[in-house]
């Protein structure tokens, strides 16, 4: 579904990304891993591109298509979709109106899909305009339910997120993924990005890819990935030979 060759990415001038190769099959589900500060938002960024993340060399291919030089609504149009880290707060738009435009959804499906996420009480304010951490989580995951897209990008989903919250939003995100489904009949795949590995009590991730300085230094078995980085730091995935 989605293929990245070498791939470099310059913000304000300065390289943050280098020869990043990444493939995500159809129905499955890949977990970035790494440092702050290591890219792993300006890659979604890229991906979903954004202005100001200017890919230097290397290509983005999605269901076939090159889209590394296109614009972000195309790509949204072609099915790619992302949960923020922080999202803006938007004034004037109202939650609402948002959903309404980014689906084919009337207003009594987007009210049914505001209720599943708790959030039917938002839908006539303006977007993240005083909305809690964990508030801006579950209206992103409702934007996504709204947008239905092939390819979801989720940047910290757990992030602010109280334990009970978080339950809620790793059964919506593993539905959005079809975890439902058999992996035959998966039409969707997924990228996200992950500190804690919480997220990975709810859905399984076919696998892991630990970014360091802006390269994928390592990929293997996310869960395994995450046990040696918490036993013995990052530093261990230098010395990965699976790549
Ligand atoms: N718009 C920008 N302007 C200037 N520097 C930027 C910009 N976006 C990213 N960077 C820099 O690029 C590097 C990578 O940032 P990025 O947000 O991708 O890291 P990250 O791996 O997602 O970090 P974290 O785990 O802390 O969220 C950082 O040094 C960051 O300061």
């Amino acid at each position: 579904m989605l293929d990245i060759s070498n791939l470099h990415v310059s913000v304000d001038d300065t390289e943050v990304l280098h020869d990043i190769n990444l493939h995500i099959g159809q129905g499955e589900t890949h977990v970035l891993m790494g440092p702050n500060g290591s890219g792993k938002s300006t890659l979604l960024k890229a991906i979903m591109g954004f202005g100001g993340y200017t890919i230097t060399e290397g290509s983005i291919v999605f269901k076939g298509k090159d889209i590394t030089r296109m614009p972000i609504h195309e790509r949204a149009h072609l099915g790619i979709g992302m949960m923020f880290q922080h999202p803006p707060a938007i004034s004037g738009l109202k939650l609402g109106k948002l959903l309404a435009a980014t689906s084919t959804l009337g207003g009594e499906a987007i009210e049914a899909l505001a209720q599943s996420v708790n959030m039917e009480h938002f839908l006539n304010r303006d977007i993240n305009v005083g909305f809690s951490g964990g508030e801006i989580k579950r209206s992103e995951v409702l934007q996504l339910k709204a947008q239905q897209p092939d390819f979801i990008m989720l940047d910290e989903p757990e992030s602010g997120v109280d334990l009970e919250n978080m339950n809620l939003m790793g059964r919506e995100i593993a539905t959005l993924l079809e975890k439902d489904v058999r992996i035959v009949n998966r039409r969707r795949s997924g990228l996200i990005i992950t500190h804690t590995g919480y997220i990975l009590d709810y859905l399984d991730a076919d696998q892991g890819h630990v970014l360091i300085d802006g390269q994928i230094r390592c990929h293997g078995n996310p869960r395994e990935i995450l046990r040696v980085v918490k036993d013995k730091g990052y530093g261990e995935c230098l010395r990965c030979k699976q790549i």
